[in-house]
């Protein structure tokens, strides 16, 4: 039975006072995920498979990384009393909570804990929701979010972000216990206090181009300066004195397009007259608040201790300080940087930031200076702007990397639609256009590949990255911060000297294990917007998504049974009544004023939608002006209502009157995918109509692979909230007029075409080269047959295979393509025994 998504069911209310048994807590007091993480069997779980195994590896990592979990086991033990309900939940009693004690007024607490796994469940129908939520997200990874329900977990890198953003540790545990239903475990509370002890204790502070160590606490300064790796470097100005060299400035700093300054209501997300929570809780949510925001003040009061060290040493200290347990948060003084020189930048004056974009600034700036991290907001949410207005913060020398040449020119775009920088004040980098800014310092646009480059460069390149190496930058803004690998991270942030990192990305997630890296080669996760938030407030659009299953017709089904998988993923996408369920959709939408975009991964399936149902279509080999006709019309036609698209528009695309989105084939099981095609619907400008909704149709073919892809690809959409309703028939579609594939013997022919193609094809269909740039040069034009062998990860399988990844491998091919060695007797003997196969098959269909 394939798997069924949807969103959990209303809570039924709040659990009783007394034990929180699992047993006398139903709907959101007996947190799913814990049930259903250990193995409960049932719909859930089926439901809800990859996602689990993912949580039941990071719970046994964060078991693992414990070293205090004998005395919590021992604890747990003592304390657990069974009862005739514990057997029911297996593996000795371990899935039994009932040893927490409820407090007698729970019901105005929304938190539940998992004292083994450090999952938090946020009941977001509680009155004081809103208030938890603001510190969950400071202090925990946001798992899973649905209407009701949250997820969240405490992770060392979740608390390693809610220090760097100013938390203290006590702070968090008295945060925590106060919103918490039972008291706080005293494992939870030894994980914080474990895991919070030494970060955040040692900064490194750029003030007026000096590099400064820099901690609140003397002690560390005394045994960092003992250390004999960094000691020696210690940079000695008269005094050995370590106190206060310099006063920080703190406070004050308004962000632009904002009315406030910083800090003010960074924490709170508290809107005028909303709801305060509960009665009994509303002393505690003061302190709370109180808490929370009171970081700035705090640190303002606190004596400074600092030691310089040389700009040559800066790589080597960071190193040391890992090594050491005590990794060094970068902060950049921008105020009194008084040597690099200032851009004149400023949001035009009617430039308003939203408030989640102010909330994601104000944890960046929080205490006067720039932090280096991540922010992470919905696509289609603003993340350019974002980026633009801490560049109008800062207000120094800003370099942009982008993921492609398409992006470079829309980033540059925007800063001269929000800003009120001067054109030539904004140069380009790319291989096109290699401009320089004129004055001291500017901003400069360009890709990740265009620094990554291994191969030997142009002597007009080359000059331009000299130029970009040999500059101190205010701000490194790194667009789609997760596609993009470590090692090439590494080599740019080596290359380019930047004194603050922000990354920009929607989708934090990778199927591979790297994302963890970019913590340390960034900086923290500063803060993660919520989806289903958003399109309330009618920032990104409403979506309605559904699974449509497409039945495949029998002789079809024959040759996908026995076909290899190229032929299946062809079959898949090309299955008739995929075909008629699109021709449905696209002929329902478009009557009802829509404009609709259809994705497809399988270049063959694209064309022969396109051509049979006469849509314009854009793929790889299409030309720029082809390409940027097509899109002005779907823009602007109202005769052109729909465009296919291959996976180059996954991204990069910015087309708000595009309302609904059909995908016909995609990359495997890539939720990274899923979510950036949701995106380009989620733009919509009519999002703010009355009751308007935008469609995801992802049109699955019955009992394929495509089932399982689909349930996977879904993943981070379903934990963000989306529920996914499952069609399995549309209604009155035999009434289509001139409905393809109707007849029989017109699904036989299309069979009898596919197959010969993919004979033809040698047993491999034309997939499309160029990637998810929709503008950028033309690129491969000429039709290159046979099989392009790269190397293969589990990771691609899964979706993890991204575009960086994808670039680098076709370079690798480009590379062999200029030597090629002579083919082996082995490979000649592949060839001979590839060519037989051919000619049987051919035989066969005769
Ligand atoms: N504060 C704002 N006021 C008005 N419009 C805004 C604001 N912030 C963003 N927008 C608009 O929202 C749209 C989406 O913005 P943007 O392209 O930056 O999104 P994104 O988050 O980068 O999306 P993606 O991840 O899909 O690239 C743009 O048309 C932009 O002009």
């Amino acid at each position: 039975m394939p798997p069924k998504r949807k969103a959990p069911a209303a809570p039924k209310g709040p659990a009783k006072a007394g034990r929180a048994s699992a047993l006398s807590t139903p709907g959101p007091a007996t947190p799913r995920s814990i049930e259903n993480s250990e193995g409960v069997s049932g719909d859930e779980e089926v439901e809800v498979t990859a996602r689990e195994l993912e949580m039941e590896a990071e719970a046994d990592e964060f078991v693992a990384s414990w070293d205090l979990s004998n005395e919590r086991f021992q604890n747990h033990s003592q304390n657990r009393h069974f009862d005739s309900a514990s057997t029911h939940f297996g593996n000795k009693g371990q899935r039994d909570y009932s040893f927490l004690r409820l407090r007698p007024d729970h019901n105005n607490r929304p938190l539940w804990i998992d004292s083994r796994k450090g999952i938090i469940i946020l009941e977001k129908f509680n009155p004081a929701a809103a208030m938890a939520q603001d510190l969950l997200i400071a202090i925990a990874e946001p798992k899973s979010r649905p209407a009701h329900c949250h997820e969240y977990q405490l992770t060392p890198h979740s608390l390693y972000a809610a220090v760097s953003v100013g938390l203290e540790p006590q702070d968090i545990i008295g945060a925590l216990d106060r919103f918490l239903k039972t008291p706080l475990p005293g494992s939870i509370r030894e994980f914080i206090l474990q895991c919070t002890k030494n970060y955040g204790k040692v900064k490194l502070v750029l003030k007026e181009n000096k590099y400064y160590v820099e901690s609140a606490d003397e002690q560390v300064l005394q045994n960092l300066l003992k250390d004999p790796v960094i000691g020696p470097l210690r940079v000695h100005t008269g005094s050995n004195a370590i106190t206060t060299s310099y006063a920080p400035t703190m406070g004050g700093l308004v962000i632009p397009g904002t009315n406030n300054a910083v800090g003010v209501q960074q924490a709170s997300g508290l809107q005028p007259g909303e709801n305060k929570a509960v009665e009994g809780a509303k002393t505690n949510e003061a302190d709370v608040y109180a808490s929370l925001n009171a970081e700035d003040d705090d640190e303002e009061k606190a004596t400074i201790h600092a030691f310089e060290i040389p700009d040559s040493a800066v790589e080597t200290v960071q190193h040391r300080c890992l090594k050491l347990d005590l990794p060094i948060l970068e902060e950049y003084d921008f105020r009194n940087d008084y040597v690099n020189a200032n851009l004149d930048i400023d949001l035009r004056p009617n430039t308003q930031i939203r408030p989640y974009q102010e909330k994601s600034l104000s944890k960046m700036f929080g205490n006067g200076r720039a932090k280096s991290g991540i922010i992470v907001l919905p696509c289609g949410a603003g993340k350019t702007l974002v980026g633009i207005t801490a560049a109008c913060t800062i207000k120094k020398g800003v370099i942009v990397l982008c993921t492609s040449s398409m992006s470079v020119m829309q980033w540059r775009n925007e800063f001269l639609k929000w800003s009120n920088v001067a054109e030539e004040d904004v140069a380009v980098f790319t291989s096109d256009s290699k401009h320089k800014f004129k004055g001291n310092t500017g901003i400069i646009v360009t890709t990740y590949s265009m620094l990554n480059t291994t191969t030997k460069r142009a002597h007009d390149t080359q000059k331009m990255i000299d130029f970009l190496s040999g500059r101190e930058w205010g701000l490194m803004l790194l667009d789609e911060v997760h596609v993009v690998p470590a090692d090439v991270f590494r080599k740019v942030i080596s290359t380019i000297k930047s004194h603050s990192k922000l990354g920009l990305t929607a989708t934090l997630l990778r199927e591979d294990d790297k994302i963890s890296h970019l913590n340390f080669l960034i900086g923290p996760k500063l803060y993660e917007a919520n989806w289903m938030e958003l399109s309330q407030q009618g920032h990104i659009a409403k979506v309605q998504c559904a699974e449509v299953w497409c039945p495949m017709p029998s002789e079809f089904y024959d040759e996908y049974i026995t076909g290899r998988a190229n032929l299946r993923r062809t079959l898949s996408a090309m299955n008739p009544r995929k075909f008629q369920a699109c021709q449905y959709l696209i002929n329902y939408h478009e009557a009802r004023g829509d404009k609709v975009i259809v994705f497809s991964d399988e270049l063959y399936a694209l064309k022969t939608y396109s051509q049979k149902l006469q849509k314009y279509c854009i793929y790889g080999d299409t030309g720029q002006s082809e390409r940027m006709a097509i899109l002005s019309n779907f823009q602007h036609n109202p005769t052109v209502n729909t465009l296919f698209l291959s996976k180059i528009g996954d991204t990069s695309l910015d087309l708000p009157e595009a309302t609904v989105l059909i995908q016909i084939s995609s990359h495997f099981g890539s939720r990274r995918q899923e979510a950036q095609r949701l995106g380009r619907i989620l733009r919509a400008k009519r999002r703010n109509d009355e009751g308007f909704n935008a469609f995801f149709y992802s049109l699955v073919s019955k009992d394929t692979q495509e089932m399982f892809y689909s349930s996977k690809r879904q993943a981070f959409l379903v934990d963000q909230g989306y529920a996914f309703k499952v069609i399995t028939q549309l209604a009155n579609m035999e009434n289509t007029p001139d409905l393809a594939f109707a007849d029989p013997s017109e699904r036989r022919e299309l069979l009898t075409k596919i197959l010969s193609d993919y004979i033809a094809a040698g047993g491999e269909m034309e997939q499309d080269k160029e990637n998810d740039d929709l503008f950028g040069k033309e690129r491969r034009t000429k039709k290159k047959k046979g099989v392009r062998r790269t190397a293969g990860t589990l990771g691609e399988l899964s979706g993890g295979q991204d575009m960086a990844y994808v670039e680098q491998n076709k370079r690798a091919g480009q590379g062999g393509r200029k030597a090629k060695p002579e083919q082996s007797a082995f490979f000649k003997k592949l060839a001979r025994e590839k060519e037989r196969k051919k000619l049987q098959m051919r035989e066969a269909l005769q």
